[in-house]
């Protein structure tokens, strides 16, 4: 069987409802629906073509992305898209742009941060484009160190102003997405200053370039700050450099949500935590989450119907065996497929947690904030380090023909795996998590017990302490045969002991510092595995979560019950230092789960192209020659090796002073 007629073959296999399928990916039938209109949309017009992307010079190919983000502006405009549909259709248009920046961080800056005038005067605006928006806070000496930004923003009472000021080279904006070359306001982080006194970094709104000619306010000095990694990829964003020379605001522009400033320069503090300030990076980190179940998603739906197409080496019949059916290629793949459906169900959850603590602090209720941080930090820092890992996993799996921009993969590559480092760089954004947890233990002693995402901290506390006798063999003692491990309370009891044992041991180990700094700043390291560990835990325990959940459609919660043990087995397996170390599990229990792991391959493999079907991604969308829906690889990677413009003549430019000149010279050595 070959080309196309393979990948139908395998999809007559499938032993689940596809559809039914498609809608628990999407959310919801109505989340579906949305997606699915949205990807057609874009796929079915010439003007949102891509391909020719990793062929543009930066000029062109910049321009290109002004010409596709207005062009779907004014789609938006005719089609009277929603919001919903509208973020969709900028989904599939698949193109980093400024308006990524101006709708996924300028105005929710605003939204967060400023008071209800502010975004009365200020949203409208944004909301019809009629100002573009960037968010401003990171420099050329500071990033990660947000309290160390030295952008100053001093109040005049004499002309009701802030004075917006870059002291040094270092303090000079330095990544802000949009800037660039395209916005025309930024929200500016910056330490203000008021009476001679400093009150911490803030927000304030400024306007950077002219509305009428576009070119740069008085003060303001402004560009982009060069290529980044790969062909097209990012560069498709004008992310910029921005200095102020004593720029002038008025008062107002400060976003006055967490601390005003009256006209005497006075600092009134409202009731809402300081932290606020930090609630951009909060709302946006949890948006990241979900889309590292897209990416993800892509790149492991071209490795798998390729692995599905591709053969190598024979079999009796005389037809190479699909790499799909080695079992070194699905121990690979296989938990990168079961990754991104752990990745979409804790994206999920997280956008409810989300939604839950931006109703409380509109209540007045803060209780849930440190919580909201640490699992945004924590997952953000998780799901994009293990989406950027596989997509390089997948390129691997597609053998050389990965390594072509054909494949959609170095592209896809490349544009992702800034993801570990912007928004929080993701070791500093464990640190994060390693605090909160080790607050976390500290406080168990008091009697204070520990809820949400680390409730279990007090319930394994218990544990210990009752079954510490018989540590030595493990604690989960229902473990005693290869289906033992089939168990929603054994995994999740197995995870638990895991992470709460890692965090009580590097608790201790912290008290052994006479300066807890110190101790933190030393063990580090090991704090960070334990923020992984708990993350981790996380993520099996909303996929657990999920499927208590009635999930209705043929044989569906079936395939979603042995992705979801393929995730967890596959991290216990990689992981397994800790899970023996800490006494959590025996070597014959972490056999036996080896065993277990290798039957649910056997199990996914019929349904493998079903369940990447099931993303219900469009062949633009995915862009990869070898990730067609049709499997139809070979004569079309044939056909788009042709369309390269090194082709364009079948002797190069270059041949008569280089290649001819050579050869002659070849010639005539010979011949001597
Ligand atoms: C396939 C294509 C995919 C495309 C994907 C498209 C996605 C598009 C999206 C975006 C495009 C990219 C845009 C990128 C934008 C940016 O990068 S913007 C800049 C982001 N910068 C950062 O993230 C900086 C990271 N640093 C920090 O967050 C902080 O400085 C810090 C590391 C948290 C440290 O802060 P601080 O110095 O103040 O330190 P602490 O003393 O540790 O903390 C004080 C207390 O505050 C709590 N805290 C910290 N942060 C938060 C928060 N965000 N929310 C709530 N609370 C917070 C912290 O826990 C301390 O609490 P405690 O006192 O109770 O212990
Ligand atoms: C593509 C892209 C788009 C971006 N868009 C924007 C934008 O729109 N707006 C904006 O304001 N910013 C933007 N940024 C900037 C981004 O937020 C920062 O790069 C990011 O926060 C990391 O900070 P840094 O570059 O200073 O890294 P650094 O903090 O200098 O990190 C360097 C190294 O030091 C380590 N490190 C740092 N601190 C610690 C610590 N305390 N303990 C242990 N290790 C540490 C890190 O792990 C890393 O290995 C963007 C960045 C990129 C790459």
């Amino acid at each position: 069987m070959e080309g196309v007629d393979i990948l139908p073959h395998e999809r007559s296999k499938t032993q689940f409802d596809v559809d039914a399928m498609k809608i628990v990916w999407a959310g919801s039938r109505h989340a579906f629906e949305v997606s699915d209109r949205m990807a057609r949309l874009v796929a079915s017009d010439p003007a949102f073509q891509k391909d020719n992307r990793s062929r543009l010079g930066r000029k062109e190919l910049f321009k290109n992305t002004l010409r596709k983000a207005t062009y779907a502006w004014k789609r938006i405009l005719e089609l009277r898209l929603t919001e919903e549909e509208a973020g969709r259709l900028r989904f599939f248009v698949d193109e980093p742009a400024f308006t990524d920046l101006h709708w996924g961080m300028f105005v929710p800056a605003i939204k967060g941060q400023g008071t209800e005038e502010q975004q009365q005067k200020w949203l409208p605006l944004a909301y019809k484009m009629q100002i573009i928006g960037c968010y401003a806070q990171t420099e050329l000496g500071h990033g990660s160190n947000v309290q160390g930004l030295e952008t100053t923003a001093t109040f005049d009472p004499d002309k009701d102003e802030f004075v917006i000021h870059s002291p040094t080279l270092t303090s000079s904006k330095w990544w802000p997405g949009g800037l660039g070359k395209v916005s025309t306001h930024a929200v500016v982080y910056a330490r203000l200053i008021t009476n001679g006194e400093e009150h911490g970094v803030h927000g304030f709104i400024v306007q950077l370039r002219s509305l009428d000619d576009h070119m740069p306010l008085p003060g303001i000095t402004i560009g982009d700050i060069g290529m980044k990694f790969g062909n097209g990829a990012y560069n498709t964003m004008d992310n910029g450099v921005l200095t102020f020379d004593h720029v002038r605001i008025p008062r107002n522009q400060m976003l006055m949500r967490v601390l005003q400033v009256t006209s005497e320069g006075k600092c009134v503090q409202s009731n809402v935590p300081r932290q606020l300030i930090y609630g951009t990076m909060v709302f946006v980190r949890q948006t990241i989450v979900a889309d590292a179940s897209s990416a993800l998603s892509r790149a492991v739906c071209i490795a798998t119907r390729y692995s599905a197409v591709r053969r190598q080496f024979g079999s009796q019949d005389g037809v190479e065996t699909q790499v799909i059916d080695y079992k070194t290629q699905q121990n690979r793949l296989f938990p990168l497929l079961a990754s991104a459906y752990a990745f979409r169900f804790v994206g999920e959850w997280l956008k409810w947690l989300y939604t839950d603590v931006t109703q409380r602090l509109q209540a007045n209720d803060f209780s849930t904030l440190p919580e909201a941080h640490a699992c945004t930090a924590g997952l953000k820092s998780l799901t994009t380090t293990a989406t950027a890992d596989a997509i390089e996993e997948c390129r691997k799996l597609c053998g050389g023909h990965g390594y072509l921009c054909a494949s959609g993969l170095p592209e896809l590559f490349a544009v992702y795996v800034p993801a570990c480092t912007y928004e929080g760089d993701n070791v500093v954004l464990l640190l994060q998590v390693a605090r909160f947890l080790m607050k976390t233990v500290s406080q168990l002693g008091s009697g204070k017990k520990p809820i949400g995402t680390t409730a279990y901290l007090g319930r394994v506390q218990d544990l210990m302490q009752c079954r510490c006798e018989v540590q030595t063999v493990g604690i989960i003692y229902s473990i005693n045969a290869a289906e033992d491990w089939l168990k929603p309370s054994v995994m999740l009891e197995a995870f638990e002991a895991r992470s709460a044992r890692m965090c009580v041991a590097r608790a201790q180990n912290l008290g052994k510092f006479a300066n807890p700094e110190d101790g933190f700043a030393e063990l580090s390291a090991d704090l960070v595995e334990a923020a992984v560990a708990h993350c981790q835990l996380i993520v099996v325990s909303k996929f657990l979560d999920k499927l208590q959940q009635d999930i209705p459609g043929n044989g569906v919660k079936q395939q979603l019950q042995n992705l979801c043990y393929i995730y967890a087995l596959n991290l216990l397996h990689k992981h397994l230092g800790d899970f023996l170390s800490t006494g959590c599990i025996t070597p014959k229990q972490a056999s036996l789960a080896n065993d277990q792991l290798r039957s649910l391959y056997s199990q996914v493999r019929p349904n493998a192209i079903a369940l990447v079907d099931a993303f219900n991604y469009t062949d633009h969308y995915l862009g990869s020659v070898l990730g067609r829906y049709d499997g139809n690889v070979y004569p079309k990677l044939y056909e788009e090796a042709w369309k390269d413009p090194l082709n364009d003549s079948v002797l190069p430019d270059g041949y008569n002073e280089y290649i001819r000149p050579l050869l002659k010279q070849q010639l005539h050595n010979s011949r001597l």
